[in-house]
């Protein structure tokens, strides 16, 4: 049985993982911007404790897809169910990014959101705070529950910080760190909320090649170490490849490919995804039956500049037609799963 924490009505669970431990999944859902289809009935099914990578060419559907997941957008159609340790089932679509979250699934974004003048370290603690116990009045008050809650924040904090490698830069200005040091921020911020669920949003996206490296390791232990399911959207396929435990692939909304990472390279309809339909045989050919991604580009810089969204902000924003996905009409003013505020019209 599935909890719709948007309505607290009682639905059968659905989704693609009849028979699999899954922890998430998602069936028929369809996302429409107006005359545009965004997500065309995706399903998806992810394994407890994988980490399973989301790929596709440039406005396939992936970061729709994210941000269909966490309450960002709301599609149209479809069901979209998390399935948490506990065995208390519960329906996402339509829930708000900040209830998503609460129940245990944190996301980082495509265009990176900190708070720019305020040291990792408060960056990190905010997002802990979001789990504290203790109430407003407790804090004010300064009771002692809300001097334990702030302790365990500020330990919690610390402790992410150094896992993924900011421990010494924790009094650092989070504006002044190098962009590969706010990726991995980020991320840290996102894990404070405790997710069971980690969904990376182009996380290599302008970092060097050593930070590449670093974060798949950091990817890996995540995974293991904390025991955290991760999705993946990325165009690294290095670091794809590398690290997914399996792949699933969007094109023009739909998913045409899903398996092992060896499996979704040699799939016909991704290698015509990535190369296009009319691409000379013996470049397919070249490749011995076996796509050789090319690195799509991702955003640069916090502006967005190379994320290829430009379209996306305008259909958003109308708002009017009955037939369009709706954003989150609070999310302007909340904070965002992970304490940052989302972009909420593209919500890259
Ligand atoms: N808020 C929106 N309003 C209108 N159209 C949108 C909106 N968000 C996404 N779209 C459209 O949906 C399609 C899928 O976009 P999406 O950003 O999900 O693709 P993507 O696979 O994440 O692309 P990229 O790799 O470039 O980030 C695109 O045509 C995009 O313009």
């Amino acid at each position: 049985m599935t909890t719709d924490v948007t309505k607290g009505a009682v639905a059968p669970a659905g989704g693609s993982g009849a028979g699999v431990d899954n922890v998430l999944e998602a069936s028929g859902v369809t996302l429409r911007f107006g005359g545009l289809t965004s997500l065309d009935s995706v399903d998806l099914g992810m394994r407890r404790g994988e980490v399973l990578a989301v790929i596709g060419p440039n406005g396939a559907g992936k970061t729709s897809l994210f941000n269909s997941l966490t309450g960002v957008y709301k599609p149209q159609e479809g069901r979209i169910t998390f399935l948490p340790k506990d065995g208390d089932n519960k329906e996402l679509l339509g829930a708000k990014p900040h209830i998503v979250n609460r129940l245990g699934l944190a996301r980082t974004f495509q265009n990176i959101r900190l708070f720019s003048a305020l040291t990792a370290l408060e960056n990190v603690k905010i997002a802990a705070e979001t789990r504290l116990k203790a109430g407003p009045v407790s804090i004010m008050l300064g009771l002692p529950n809300a001097r334990r809650a702030e302790r365990e924040s500020d330990e919690r904090a610390h402790r992410l910080l150094k896992f993924v490698g900011l421990e010494s830069k924790l009094n650092e200005i989070a504006g002044s760190l190098s962009y590969g040091d706010q990726r991995s921020l980020e991320i840290a911020r996102a894990l404070a909320t405790d997710p069971q669920v980690l969904l990376l949003d182009e996380p290599a996206a302008g970092t060097n090649p050593t930070e590449k490296l670093e974060l798949e390791q950091l990817i890996r232990r995540i995974n293991s170490e904390l025991g955290v399911s991760v999705l993946l959207i990325e165009h690294d396929m290095r670091l794809v490849m590398s690290v997914a435990d399996r792949v699933m692939v969007l094109n023009f909304g739909r998913k045409i490919a899903e398996g092992t990472p060896s499996e979704v390279q040699q799939h016909p309809a991704v290698i015509e995804a990535y190369l296009g339909a009319s691409a000379p045989e013996e470049e397919v050919a070249a490749g011995a039956g076996q796509v050789v991604i090319a690195e799509q580009p991702g955003p640069v810089d916090e502006s967005g500049a190379n994320d290829g969204d430009s379209g996306a902000n305008e259909a958003s924003s109308d708002g009017e037609s009955s037939d369009e996905a709706s954003s989150d009409g609070e999310s302007s003013d909340e904070t965002a799963p992970d304490g940052s505020a989302p972009d909420e019209e593209s919500g890259k």
